[in-house]
């Protein structure tokens, strides 16, 4: 039975799963949903991804019902962070994502706007941005209405156990970046160094941001970011900065992940 609940300090929808398999059957539910909704309103729907577990976390899409019911002509998909390596390295998100999803869908592959794997990380961003800033023209990507933006219709991360979403990792400066939409990292913390990355005023200006976490090893980092005053300098991990304002933020966490989270929220 899954647990959810409004978190007021953060404004978020918590929505805490008993399995992991409840988790992905809501994860499915929740995406096609939007899809639907979105894709009656605005004839596409615009979806960024991160890499790791969420792939799998995902893969319900690829069965029955969803896969003959979402409308999968109309999706674009977009990579919240990339690695830059080749697309076919075992460390690519795009590669990730193609052999555990949508090669398994009737996407259309020019539908799939992953990363020049031929260029520099600082070139490789920049060229990436653009090809947004092309498509927000076409409003294949809704603009923002509040800043100089795109409005993803969702973008769906997976929190790191360090508590980074996409490739903004703690501490780093790339999170006080403000006027790039894409921007690049030549040191990541975690392997490999060289990747790109949607900055947080891009992720916080989606319609809807959902993240997620599974596990027993996201357990402590999710008590920092959910419940405040843990760590000292829980505030500036990531996942805690992620403050989408007006927009919808749901977190999908199973049992696991939030085994140390403090004041469980209501059932349902
Ligand atoms: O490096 C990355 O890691 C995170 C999370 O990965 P996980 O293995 O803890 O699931 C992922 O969100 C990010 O896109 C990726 O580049």
């Amino acid at each position: 039975m899954a647990v959810s609940g409004i978190d007021p300090k953060r404004t978020g929808e918590l929505r805490i799963h008993e399995t992991l398999d409840e988790l992905r059957t809501d994860l499915a539910d929740y995406i096609a949903e939007l899809s639907e909704v979105t894709v009656k309103e605005r004839g596409v729907f615009s979806l960024a991804i991160s890499g790791g577990c969420i792939i799998d976390t995902m893969g319900k899409l690829c069965e029955a019902p969803y896969n003959k019911t979402v409308d999968w002509a109309k999706w674009h998909v977009f990579w919240a962070d990339e690695r830059v390596v080749a697309k076919s390295h075992p460390d690519s998100n795009y590669k990730l994502a193609k052999d555990g999803l949508f090669s398994k869908v009737p996407i259309i592959p020019s539908h799939m706007h992953s990363i020049n794997d031929n260029l520099s990380s600082e070139e490789a961003a920049n060229e990436y941005e653009f090809v947004i800033r092309q498509l927000v023209k076409t409003r294949v990507i809704s603009a923002s209405e509040v800043c100089d933006c795109p409005k993803f219709d969702l973008i769906l991360l997976e929190i790191g156990h360090d508590g980074h979403i996409a490739s903004l990792f703690p501490g780093h400066t790339l999170l006080d970046e403000k006027d790039e939409w894409v921007t690049f990292i030549t040191d990541s913390p975690i392997a490999p160094p060289e990747r790109i990355t949607f900055t947080l005023p891009v992720i916080n200006s989606a319609s809807n941001v959902a993240l997620v976490a599974t596990g027993e090893d996201k357990s402590e980092v999710l008590q920092s970011i959910v419940n405040d005053g843990v760590e000292p300098d829980c505030n500036s991990l990531p996942a805690k900065m992620v403050q989408p304002g007006s927009s919808n933020l749901v977190w999908f966490l199973d049992k696991a992940a939030a085994l140390k989270l403090q004041g469980p929220p209501t059932s349902e």
